[in-house]
């Protein structure tokens, strides 16, 4: 049976478990090279895996035994990483978001529909959660009639330095936009963005939480709130209100104990426990399509149409949360 030989550029947090994971859990996949324009963050994940670091993510990509490539550098990396392995008709999985602003984004798809072959699938693996699933089948049973609303909360226990407002649309709101999207099968008519109060917890200079707003073509109201540092846990909540009655994205489960008269769960505090699930099913889709040669899942048009949404949020907001319309193009049949 063949095995895919993969390249992976950007050996930080995500990169690190991504490698682990083709190498130590996943089928039909190894790692064969790692980069990182911080050689020490290379070499760390190539021993973990076993393989060797490539000098530049232009070594992986333009290598011929190396049949598709993750990119799991920052994103400000990802539209010249993924333009480029294109360019090489190499097969690339690029973690959220495709590009950091819609332009970017529209040149991937350009390159990728001159070049004839959808080649993309991007790391929205919110679609892959099961709770997220669960939810979908539900709401397309019309179990609770025709959705009305959406209640959304990312909160992160912490910010860190160096988040910027942008950011915490164009990263981390990113998921909701387009998880929201697939979840009610309705596109985006217009957008808002308003910040209020701002936590004593965020650094210096980051207004957080963020509120969005978002309306649907079908008149389904959105709203997503944006919180980095809640403090609290790393959670994530979605409720979809139908006319019919409500579902709930399911908490994570962990058991409950009693001590010292106290009664409760403890909660999650990090992204890459709540979702592990998600990214092996999602990885592991993307190695047994890509050893078909043959791309499903999140695309560049999702990719795209995330970025559009995210570029007017962030104009809404600089504007004092003024609504604005987003007139999303059709989908083009390459990318049905
Ligand atoms: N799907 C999900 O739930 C998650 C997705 N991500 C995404 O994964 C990406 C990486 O995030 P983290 O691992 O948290 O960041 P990180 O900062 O820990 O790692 C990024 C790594 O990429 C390297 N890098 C940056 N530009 C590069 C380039 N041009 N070539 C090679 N290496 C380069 C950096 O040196 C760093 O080691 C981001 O795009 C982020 O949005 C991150 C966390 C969760
Ligand atoms: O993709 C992610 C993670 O899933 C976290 O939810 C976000 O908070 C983080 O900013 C982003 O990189």
């Amino acid at each position: 049976m063949k095995e895919l030989q993969v390249g992976l550029i950007g050996c930080g947090a995500i990169g690190r478990d991504h490698a682990q994971r083709i190498q130590n859990k996943l089928q039909r996949a190894k790692i064969v090279a790692v980069t990182d324009v911080i050689k020490e963050s290379a070499q760390k994940v190539a021993q973990l895996c076993g393989c060797k670091v490539a000098e530049t993510a232009e070594d992986i990509i333009a290598d011929p035994k190396i049949d598709a490539v993750v990119v799991t550098a920052w994103d400000p990396a990802h539209k010249e990483l993924v333009l480029e392995c294109i360019k090489h008709k190499k097969f690339v999985f690029c973690e959220k978001p495709l590009a950091t602003e819609a332009k970017g984004a529209k040149e991937i798809i350009k390159a990728e529909m001159e070049g004839g072959q959808r080649l993309v699938q991007v790391g929205f693996m919110r679609r892959y959660d099961k709770g997220y699933r669960q939810m979908k089948e539900l709401i397309d049973a019309g179990e609770i009639g025709a959705p009305l609303l959406v209640h959304s909360a990312h909160r992160n226990v912490a910010s860190g330095q160096g988040v910027t407002e942008d950011f915490m649309i164009t990263q981390t709101c990113i998921h909701e936009i387009d998880l929201t999207k697939w979840l009610i099968q309705d596109d985006y008519d217009s957008v808002r963005c308003i910040v209020g109060r701002t936590s004593k917890e965020a650094p210096e200079g980051l207004r957080d939480p963020q509120m969005v707003m978002i309306r649907t073509k079908s008149g389904i109201c959105i709203d997503i709130e944006v919180f980095l540092n809640a403090r609290f846990g790393y959670d994530i909540q979605c409720q979809v209100v139908g006319e019919n009655g409500t579902v709930n994205l399911p908490d994570p489960s962990y058991p409950p104990i009693r001590k010292e008269a106290f009664k409760g769960t403890s909660l999650c505090m990090d992204w890459s426990v709540r979702f592990i699930e998600a990214y092996d099913v999602e990885l592991q889709e993307w190695i047994d399509n890509t050893l078909e040669g043959i791309t499903s899942g999140p695309n560049s048009w999702d990719g795209y149409i995330a970025a559009l949404t995210a570029d007017l949020l962030i104009q809404s907001r600089d504007e004092g949360g003024t609504e604005i319309k987003l007139n999303t193009p059709e989908r083009p049949v390459f990318y049905a």
